[in-house]
């Protein structure tokens, strides 16, 4: 039987950037980002409180190629400000499809967006905006899954959701080795003990000690982000 309202109150949902480019080898597609928006303003719509970390991999990452013989720490601020706009886009399209969204910016640049106060983006969460959590953790050496860890025990969130572009958390890579297979559920240690690479260790860290639960699962899935959200046993759980 399925659930007719939404098993939780308040999500942080992590999406990465590269789900943004769509089949495009860069950047953001709009028919994408307008399809997975859409999938964010019908969960709103169930009276959940959102807030979204967004990742940059579309853009710029700091250990890719076209940051080879950079200064790491120069690279991943050029990263961060990646998610900047990746963040504009989404509330742009967001306030298009008549939710409103706040961007919070871990870096300071006012003049683009306002800078992260937790009180603030608590305030907005409950006055039913979308608050969009731009330039990760605002500290060079981590990554957005570790922002979403981090925003979202902040926030209170019950639940971090990360939308990638794989089912689940698979016994290695799927995009690598084909005979890899996916986990249904387990645990942050067993996770991290296996070196899963879904997402980096400081994250699932971060959430086994504030025992905050992550559901990986594909957003390239219609409909996967409100099955997550009412419940249904969609992609992989890792728990504490
Ligand atoms: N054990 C595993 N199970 C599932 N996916 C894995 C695993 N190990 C590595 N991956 C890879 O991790 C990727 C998930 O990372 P994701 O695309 O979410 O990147 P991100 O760095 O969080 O975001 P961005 O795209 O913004 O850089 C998947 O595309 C998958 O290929
Ligand atoms: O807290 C953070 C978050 C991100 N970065 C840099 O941004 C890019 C893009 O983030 P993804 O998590 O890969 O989507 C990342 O490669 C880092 O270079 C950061 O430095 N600190």
């Amino acid at each position: 039987m399925t659930a007719s309202q939404p098993a939780h109150k308040r999500i942080l949902l992590k999406l990465s950037g590269e789900a943004l480019m769509g089949d495009d080898a860069f950047g953001i597609n709009r028919a994408t980002i307008e399809r997975i928006v859409a999938e964010v303003v019908e969960v709103t719509h169930l009276g959940v409180q959102v807030a979204v970390v967004i990742g940059g991999g579309n853009i710029f990452r700091g250990v890719a190629g076209g940051s080879e013989g950079m200064d790491r720490a120069t690279a991943d601020y050029m990263g961060m400000l990646a998610t900047v706009m990746n963040a504009l886009a989404l509330a742009d399209a967001m306030d298009k499809q008549g939710v409103t969204a706040r961007v919070m910016s871990a870096i300071d640049i006012q003049q683009v967006v306002e800078p992260y106060v937790r009180p603030k983006a608590l305030q907005y969460l409950e006055e039913g905006k979308v608050v969009v959590f731009a330039a990760g953790t605002g500290n060079p050496f981590f990554t957005t899954d570790t922002a979403a860890a981090l925003r979202g025990a902040e926030i209170g969130a019950e639940l971090v959701l990360k939308a990638t572009k794989v089912d689940g958390v698979y016994t290695a890579d799927p995009m690598k080795d084909p005979t890899a297979t996916r986990y249904a559920r387990l645990t942050f240690d067993e996770a991290m003990v296996r070196n899963l690479g879904i997402m980096d260790a400081t994250a699932f860290a971060l959430c086994r000690d504030q025992k905050l639960p992550i559901r990986v699962f594909s957003i390239t899935r219609p409909g996967a982000l409100k099955r997550v959200v009412m419940g249904e046993d969609e992609g992989t759980l890792v728990y504490a």
